[in-house]
């Protein structure tokens, strides 16, 4: 395996509130990573600046060793954001027609695209329903048939199962599965233990730090504890 994500140094302030602080991290190529913490732990903030869409005061991110942000690697780069950013009023098929045409895919290439994410999040008997009538497990199954409409190296989910019943849940979780066997890396955020348990290696953040990363058995292992809770609790000096 050899290292997608290189994070250096990475430091980043919103107006007075240190949100990251000298954040180092390397992600490798085909791993499912996840970055776990609590609400208002950095984890959007770190994952907008690996995304190119926020940039840091301090540090570098490199991908495939090119420095973040690059025009050429947002190509490579799929991310899904916390809110799902659809178009209410058009349907399934036209709000992916309306990315692929902003990613730039061809009409032959477009089509095949938009079918193969649609079976991949099971949504091929919904296309042409308007989004609205959608529930909200349907929107994030769609907002991730969306991000994966250029077949990116490096998916990006933040929070993808937030407000997501556990059976869809469990599908979103099969399907990064598949897409990590089709050899994509995939940085994930979760509040939530047994989301972090399925991670090849995770990140605990905490207060802007990374306080431990490592595989999940392994953090386990470390502490001397049975649970991921219990391990992020010790590694943050808490006791338990
Ligand atoms: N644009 C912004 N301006 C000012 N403060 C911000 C901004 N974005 C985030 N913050 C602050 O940065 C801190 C970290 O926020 P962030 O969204 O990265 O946390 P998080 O771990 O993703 O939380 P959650 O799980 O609730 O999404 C919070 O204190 C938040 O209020």
């Amino acid at each position: 395996m050899s290292t997608m994500i290189k994070i250096q140094g990475l430091a980043l302030s919103f107006s007075n509130e240190k949100v990251l602080k000298d954040i180092d991290m390397q992600i490798e190529e085909g791993e499912i990573f996840g970055l776990l913490g609590p609400s208002g732990a950095g984890k959007t903030t770190l994952v907008k600046i690996i995304g190119g869409i926020l940039e840091a005061d301090k540090g570098e991110v490199l991908i495939n060793q090119q420095k973040v942000p690059s025009l050429s690697l947002m190509k490579s780069i799929g991310y899904m954001a916390q809110s799902d950013a659809l178009y209410q009023e058009l349907s399934a098929k036209e709000n992916l027609e309306f990315l692929a045409s902003i990613y730039g895919l061809g009409k032959k290439d477009r089509k095949k695209a938009i079918l193969e994410a649609l079976q991949m999040v099971d949504l091929t008997d919904h296309v042409n329903k308007i989004v609205q009538n959608f529930s909200g497990g349907m929107k994030r199954r769609l907002s991730l048939a969306g991000s994966l409409l250029h077949n990116p190296d490096l998916l990006i989910l933040d929070e993808p199962t937030v407000g997501i019943d556990p059976m869809l849940r469990q599908s979103i979780w099969k399907d990064l599965q598949t897409l990590k066997e089709q050899g994509m890396t995939i940085l994930v955020t979760t509040h939530v233990m047994d989301e972090a348990e399925k991670c090849d290696r995770l990140a605990m953040l905490r207060d802007g730090y990374v306080i431990a990363c490592d595989r999940p058995e392994q953090l386990k292992k470390n502490q001397e504890v049975d649970t991921l809770e219990k391990a992020f609790l010790a590694y943050g000096g808490d006791e338990s």
